[in-house]
């Protein structure tokens, strides 16, 4: 199998390439690319000879490519360009961000449809991850790429109820949809935990979200985030640890992270394991629902722009949308975040 990295050298695409590796899905008889930039060209020298010096007859062929013409590959993974500082007193609006990140993703996506073989499957993990997808969509065809922000989002939720109830994360079953980042939408209708019946586990979702129901979600999702923010701007990360952990866990799903990207530990290796989990799943020529970022056309409760939502993924791409079950307000919200992704996309592609 050929999967291309570019990004290869950044912290999550470094952690993307080991991962390969040393979860088994790169071995001998495969090849990865590491895409970068020329001024990248030493550095990828350097990490080819440090993972053939760590795995030496388990590595796969390693291949540089500082061309995004040149990239040939069944999967590719793009972890390039600008992420937000870990710096909270030079902060980086999520608009800054797009507008430096489009270019990037505008240029490998046309590069890929004119000298691709047109069946590679895009994962984005590049933020903001919606855009991300909407351009190689728009490029590639909708239902081979990818964004897995929502699936990260859906493992840490799962992580969550599972931690807290004192149960594997293998025995529940939870999405965290809508959009990577400040538009998150926990389908707490569609929890099941294996094991529980219907009544248990309503006694023990009820305890879990701690009087927060969904109608409440986002506005107390913004108050938590300002609250956080202070406190990293204080310099106090051990107060903004302490106090996401007091949050209810669909609070902790977005927040957590938020801490750690601010605390200089950033969130690499959570990232790079979300993405090869992903790609474990397009590898092993079966399907299985996952929550990802993919470019709807009204499909799901009409929503017609890129969002985080279960699709069922495979070796070809995501063929559709895997409904779950949502509360009349967890569907208002999804509707409600899916018009802000798509009123922010087009901002962002019209101020190009
Ligand atoms: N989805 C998630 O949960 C999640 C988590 C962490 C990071 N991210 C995103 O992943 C991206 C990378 O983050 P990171 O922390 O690894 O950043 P990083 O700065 O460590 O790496 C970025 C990489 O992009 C490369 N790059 C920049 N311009 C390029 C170009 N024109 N061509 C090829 N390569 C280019 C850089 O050389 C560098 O290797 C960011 O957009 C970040 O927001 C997403």
């Amino acid at each position: 199998m050929n999967i291309a990295v570019i990004g290869a050298t950044g912290l999550t695409g470094h952690h993307v390439v080991t991962q390969l590796i040393l979860k088994g899905l790169a071995g001998p008889m495969d090849r990865i690319q590491l895409v970068g930039r020329r001024s990248a060209e030493a550095r990828l020298r350097g990490m080819v000879a440090d993972i053939r010096d760590a795995f030496f007859e388990a590595a796969p062929e390693l291949d540089i490519t500082l061309s995004p013409n040149d990239i040939a590959a069944e999967l590719i993974v793009f972890a390039a360009g600008v992420t937000l500082p870990t710096d909270s007193h030079a902060p980086m609006t999520r608009d800054a961000l797009a507008q430096a990140n489009l270019p990037l993703f505008e240029s490998y996506a046309r590069a890929i449809a004119q000298h691709g073989h047109g069946h590679e499957l895009v994962l984005m993990v590049s933020n903001p991850v919606e855009l991300g997808v909407a351009v190689f969509a728009r490029h590639l065809g909708r239902h081979r790429v990818f964004g897995m922000g929502a699936y990260q989002d859906t493992l840490r939720f799962r992580r969550e109820i599972a931690g807290e109830l004192g149960l594997t994360r293998q025995r529940v079953e939870a999405y965290m949809l809508g959009e990577h980042g400040s538009g998150l939408v926990p389908a707490w209708s569609a929890l099941r935990l294996h094991g529980f019946d219907a009544e248990e586990t309503r006694q023990l979702k009820k305890r879990l979200r701690r009087g927060l129901d969904s109608a409440h979600y986002a506005e107390a999702l913004a108050a938590e985030t300002r609250r956080v923010r202070e406190l990293i701007e204080r310099d106090d990360l051990a107060e903004a640890f302490r106090h996401v952990g007091t949050l209810p866990a669909d609070l902790r799903v977005g927040l957590a992270p938020f801490a750690t990207h601010y605390s200089g530990a950033k969130t690499a290796v959570a990232t790079a394991n979300a993405t090869v989990d992903m790609l474990r799943v397009m590898l092993s020529g079966h399907q299985a629902v996952m929550a990802a970022q993919v470019a709807l056309e009204g499909e799901w409760l009409e929503i017609d722009t890129v969002l985080g939502v279960p699709v069922l993924v495979g070796h070809q791409g995501w063929a559709s949308v895997h409904p779950v079950p949502l509360d009349a307000h967890e569907h208002a919200q999804l509707c409600a975040v899916g018009r802000s992704v798509g009123d922010k996309l087009r901002e962002w592609e019209a101020a190009a």
